[in-house]
């Protein structure tokens, strides 16, 4: 579900980046940008020369020229970011229209009183009911709901947001449907996500990425190595009986210089950033788009986010000669306060199938479930416990008490989870008595992904609390390179650091605090935002829809953002070499009749040459805004072979461009000269 970015052609957007890349032409805004930055000095000094020659009255035609065509270089470099931004600028309107005034009832003292959401601070409890808007961001600790989060989300079916579970974060500004909960504040106003996002998408918190300074720096250098060439030709030129023209030659370095890439550099990263928003994902940093594209290793659980995640109890299997009614006695006594959607689809179950099943217990000690122990159950007033869980963890737990394991127990197990379901082993704390099968279904459209992505050259590999037959039998299906069974969350952080241990970059889903460590330790961390906060905060991503599969949107996201830098930078670095070779040999050939030989491109003059040269480098810039913005088609093939692809279309497209592009202006030119 993406939502509508705006046009890349909108006037409005157009006419906005115009405005803002004029406003850019100041020292301090090109100072970021060394090329561009070489670029303004060199207008600075040919418009030094142009007035020189005015008042000389000498003719200053080449010089104006050369100047207002510089201008045009560095105006079309900031264009290029300026459109980036306002693309970026429309999404934010948006997202501030969902924030409101709001109105929130605080509880304080048990009482409770009416403030403005601008007043709540982290901590604070408030109560939201049915029809209202959530006040602030938070993490619900009583009641439940259902809530519209198209506001944030531009998604508009309902979503159930709960207390106590891994689903218990709400947004400000989002609205509830139905139900009643309180909640306990967790961002202060102006650090809400909303308030992130739209800091954002504006560029404001916008920080260059490692990869986008160290190819700046490079940029840098070229441009240095550049100077100095062209530094060097005067002295040469000199002892060859020629003698230079100075604003030939800042044309020459303009021409020479990586002002393509320089110029289109920003809007590349900005326009990830816009990607990443317009799958509903927030990245806490332009650096965790850009590592999801280099990632190795893609860590996915099971549950949720191959499989819906909605696991439903299907089926009762008696072991031995146990009764069916009293593994459904035991199976609904485990279920009474389990929460989660397999404790209450035991009950419906056992409802649908009609057992008349024992009344809910007025007192008893219940065992929630939990990731760590992989069980759920009951301690009655009278003692008796009752637990339903994994396989491998009740069994432990019957060992450990002596309980003898059913001969049929294994061949019950093995039933339900060659099916691809799960099965829950059911015990007292004096028999085993059967097993309950939960199913669950494999998500549309996976398979074709793990495809992609393993084209890509993108491991999959999916980790589960579930046991190794069910587990292999949903790998198989999904088609992940390798998965891990009866795994607790801390083999999820093992897992990460041994992966990268071997120099591997990580990538993982997760919504549960449990699942925090691991989001942290992984380089690229994608919490959902109906998570925990503390899975939010670890995470350096969060995904607005709260859909685990995102993550691979997200890898594809950052991979084609890496690609187009990197398609881009060969393609102008292709093209400053070729317009060299087209210029120079025009540039001598008049005083040196031995180079015009060189001379195949047949230009009309120097002065056409050089200026044929400055129009195609300047126009290039707009010309590939488009590309830099919708970034280059991602197509499933391995680094090397993308690379290979790369240099052939972009390196070898950048040498020829500039010769047949260069000629065609240069005959438009003699027509005009
Ligand atoms: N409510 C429950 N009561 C008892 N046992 C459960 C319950 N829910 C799940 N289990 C058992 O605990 C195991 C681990 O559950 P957990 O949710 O941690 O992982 P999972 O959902 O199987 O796998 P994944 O990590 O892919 O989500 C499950 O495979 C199941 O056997
Ligand atoms: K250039
Ligand atoms: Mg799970």
């Amino acid at each position: 579900m993406q939502k509508q970015s705006p046009n890349l052609l909108d006037k409005t957007v157009l006419r906005a980046a115009a405005w803002l890349a004029f406003k850019k032409l100041t020292p301090k805004a090109a100072a970021t940008n060394p090329v561009m930055f070489v670029v303004l000095i060199g207008t600075v000094i040919t418009a030094f020369f142009t007035v020189q020659r005015l008042f000389a009255g000498q003719p200053f035609g080449f010089e104006l020229t050369t100047t207002l065509l510089l201008l045009f270089t560095v105006w079309f470099a900031n264009f290029a970011e300026s459109v980036a931004e306002a693309r970026g600028r429309g999404q934010a309107d948006s997202l501030r229209s969902a924030k409101r005034a709001l109105k929130a009832r605080r509880i304080k003292n048990g009482n409770e009183e009416n403030v403005d959401a601008d007043l709540l601070r982290k901590g604070d409890r408030v109560r939201v009911v049915q029809g209202e808007y959530v006040p602030a961001d938070g993490e619900i600790v009583k009641g439940v709901a259902t809530i519209n989060e198209s506001a944030v989300t531009g998604e508009s079916a309902a979503v159930l947001r709960e207390a106590g579970g891994d689903h218990c974060g709400v947004i400000g500004g989002t609205k509830v449907l139905s139900g009643e909960f309180e909640f306990e504040v967790t961002a202060d106003p102006g650090h809400s996500f909303l308030d992130r996002m739209i800091g954002l998408v504006e560029g404001a918190q916008r920080q260059k990425t490692p990869n986008e300074m160290a190819l700046t720096v490079l940029l840098a250098a070229l441009t240095m190595v550049f100077i100095l060439v062209v530094v060097t030709l005067p002295p040469m030129a000199h002892f060859m009986g020629v003698s230079l023209d100075y604003t030939m030659l800042i044309a020459l370095l303009v021409c020479l210089i990586p002002t393509t890439i320089g110029g289109l550099l920003p809007a590349i990263g900005i326009a990830g950033m816009n990607r990443a928003l317009a799958a509903n994902v927030v990245a806490k940093s332009g650096k965790a788009v850009e590592v999801a594209g280099d990632v190795d290793t893609l860590l996915l659980d099971k549950t949720g986010t191959i499989t819906f995640g909605d696991r439903q109890a299907t089926r009762f299997m008696s072991a031995g000669n146990t009764p069916v009614v009293d593994l459904v006695n035991a199976a609904v006594l485990t279920s009474y306060e389990d929460p989660t959607p397999e404790g209450k689809s035991v009950l419906e179950l056992a409802e649908r199938e009609g057992y008349r099943v024992p009344e809910r217990p007025v007192s008893a000690d219940y065992i929630p479930f939990s990731a760590e122990t992989r069980l759920s159950g009951i301690t009655l007033a009278d003692g008796t416990t009752f637990v339903k869980g994994a396989s491998d963890a009740i069994t432990a737990w019957a060992d450990a008490r002596d309980i003898r394991i059913p001969d049929d127990l294994k061949a019950l197990v093995k039933e339900v989870a060659q099916s691809g379901g799960t099965p829950l082993v059911v015990a007292t704390d004096a028999q085993i008595l059967g097993v309950i099968a939960l199913t669950d279904v494999i998500k549309p459209g996976v398979a074709e992904r793990f495809a992609r992505l393993r084209a890509l050259g993108v491991r999959t590999v999916m980790v589960t609390g579930d046991n190794p037959v069910t587990a292999g039998v949903i790998a198989a299906e999904a088609g992940v390179d390798d998965f891990v069974a009866e795994a607790k969350p801390e083999d999820k952080l093992n897992l990460i650091r041994a992966e990268q241990a071997k120099g591997r970059l990580v990538a993982m889903v997760g919504d549960g605090t449990n699942d925090a460590p691991a989001l942290a330790q992984a380089d690229v961390g994608l919490a959902m935002n109906s998570g925990t906060q503390a899975a939010r905060e670890a995470g350096n991503m969060v995904d607005l829809d709260s859909d685990p599969a995102k993550l691979l949107a997200v890898v594809e996201v950052g991979k084609q953002l890496l690609i187009t830098r990197g398609a881009l930078t060969t393609f102008s670095l292709a093209n400053d070499v070729a317009k060299y070779f087209a210029i120079i040999p025009a540039v001598f050939a008049g005083a040196l009749p031995a180079i015009a030989a060189l001379d195949f491109m047949g230009l009309h003059s120097p002065i056409s040459a050089v200026l044929a040269a400055l129009i195609f480098n300047a126009l290039i810039i707009p010309a590939l805004i488009p590309l830099a913005l919708r970034g280059v088609k991602l197509r499933p093939m391995t680094a090397e072979r993308l690379l290979r692809n790369n240099m052939l279309v972009y390196g070898l497209g950048g040498v020829a461009l500039p010769f047949v592009a260069i000629k065609v202006i240069d005959v438009l030119l003699s027509l005009v000269l």
